[in-house]
């Protein structure tokens, strides 16, 4: 089997723990060649925690962690990976040409430099200090390290947190560029412009589940949901009958609906109740309704 496409990297039912916490709870993800997956999920979801188990820095409490069908403590297969995470820890006096060239030091076949400025928009930056650079700046060398190497798998966590739009824009260009090469790369985002911009395949982390997972329609439809509210005669169980209601519940005095399309939904509420009052159809945003859905799993 080609790269392309290939399994790469997979977390099979993996349980993980911090004290009472569980951090993961039996999660399934599997990052192919040629794609990019997008960890998406709110603050302490687990999504570091599932980055780091597959970086080797943890172990899991059960479950199967695999890199490259290895362990992913195995040399062979963390030299095939580049990884771009929240805290970079890199030496702040060192120039940008010198991070570059001992990062490039590590791996048997690495980019060029002058294709790693190019990708990760360094230009103008070689001479500089790290340490003396803007944080946008900054990420853009983090990116550059990651991909340096000629990484099969990157791994990047939140990657555009602090570039400006152009900046961001310039990585999401290398970001499909490395894709259609057949890199396969996890990404962490709190964007979810940034997922749709980018990913192949979404999962949804919540509290250490998988509240959602599919391809980025897939994803889209699921939070188009519309909540409707109203008070009504009808009742709940004669509503949830109706094409585009996926569920209806009586809530105090208020019947909540939550509806594929509203509109449909909407007309025929009023058509079957001329006393129908306190109307109220919420139109969430993407990240509302990415807000709804993570709530409503919790
Ligand atoms: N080393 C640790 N010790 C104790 N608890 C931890 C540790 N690492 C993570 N946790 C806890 O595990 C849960 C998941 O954390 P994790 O960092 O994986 O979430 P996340 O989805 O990456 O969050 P964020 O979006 O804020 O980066 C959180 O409740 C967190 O407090």
């Amino acid at each position: 089997m080609s790269v392309e496409h290939a399994v790469l990297a997979r977390l099979d039912r993996v349980r993980k723990s911090y004290g009472k916490v569980e951090a993961l709870a039996g999660v399934e993800l599997k990052v192919r060649g040629g794609q990019m997956l997008a960890l998406l999920g709110p603050n302490g979801a687990g999504k570091s925690t599932a980055i780091g188990l597959l970086l080797g820095l943890d172990h899991a409490d059960a479950g199967a962690v695999s890199l490259f069908g290895q362990s992913p403590h195995a040399l062979q297969a963390r030299r095939r990976i580049g990884v771009m995470l929240q805290s970079a820890g890199i030496p702040e006096t060192l120039k940008v040409s010198e991070l570059l060239e001992l990062t490039r030091s590590y791996y048997p076949q690495p980019r060029s430099v002058a294709d790693c400025v190019a990708l990760a928009g360094l230009d103008g930056l070689l001479g500089r200090r790290y340490g003396q650079l803007s944080g946008g700046q900054q990420r853009r060398v983090q990116f550059a390290l990651a991909l340096c190497g000629r990484p099969d798998l990157l791994f990047l966590d939140e990657p555009t947190t602090g570039l400006d739009i152009e900046a961001r824009q310039t990585l999401w260009r290398a970001i499909r560029e490395l894709v259609a090469q057949g890199c396969g790369v996890l990404l962490t985002t709190h964007y979810l412009e940034e997922a749709e911009a980018l990913a192949d395949r979404v999962v949804v982390l919540n509290r250490g589940r998988v509240i959602a997972e599919g391809s980025v329609d897939q994803i889209r439809n699921h939070l188009a949901q519309r909540r409707i509210r109203c008070v009504s005669a009808l009742t709940p169980e004669q509503i949830g009958m109706w094409p585009h209601v996926r569920t209806a519940q009586r809530v105090a005095d208020r019947i909540e609906i939550v509806a594929d399309s509203a509109e449909a939904v909407v007309r025929r509420l009023l058509a079957e109740d001329a006393g129908l009052s306190e109307l109220e159809v919420q139109r969430a945003g993407l990240a509302d309704a990415f807000i709804e859905l993570t709530r409503e799993a919790a």
